[in-house]
């Protein structure tokens, strides 16, 4: 069995490299993605990696993922579906995916909208503000946590 960590990134995030290259940073989401495949590499696991603008989208592969037991878990960025998004946060509590959150911006030091997370109280852990090292991050601690 080939174990796997699937990558959601949500809306907005196909723009990475170009949009407000100030917050989150000046890699693309195609940079992204090859570091998550090499950091999934370093511990034999093979990476499946989606970006959805659409909600229903993000829930279809949360799904998806949840039916797949090669899946060990899943890096959520959900990006402004964070702080609205009770179907997600459904989504995750109707599977058992560990799920860890993360963001390339710290949501805390912006606006208040963005302090307010529907996914952190069903994730495993919440890695923020880190750019892209918290992709790095996340799928280092699925790859070695014991269920
Ligand atoms: O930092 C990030 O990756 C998150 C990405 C987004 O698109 C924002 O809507 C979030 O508020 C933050």
């Amino acid at each position: 069995m080939t174990r796997r960590i699937v990558v959601l990134n949500g809306p907005n995030l196909n723009l990475l490299g170009t949009r407000e290259p100030h917050i989150y940073g000046s890699s693309t989401l195609a940079d992204v993605e090859a570091l998550c495949a090499r950091a999934a590499g370093e511990h034999d696991l093979q990476v499946t990696c989606r970006q959805s603008n659409h909600e229903g989208v993000l829930v279809d592969a949360l799904h998806e993922a949840a039916a797949d037991e090669e899946v060990v878990g899943v890096v959520l960025n959900a990006g402004a579906y964070t702080h609205t998004s009770v179907a997600l946060l459904d989504a995750v509590r109707a599977t058992d995916l560990a799920v860890v959150e993360v963001h390339l911006s710290n949501p805390h030091a912006r606006e208040s909208f963005r302090h307010t997370s529907y996914l952190s109280p069903v994730a495993v852990a919440v890695i923020a503000g880190a750019g892209v090292h918290g992709y790095r991050y996340a799928i280092d601690l699925l790859a070695t946590r014991r269920e």
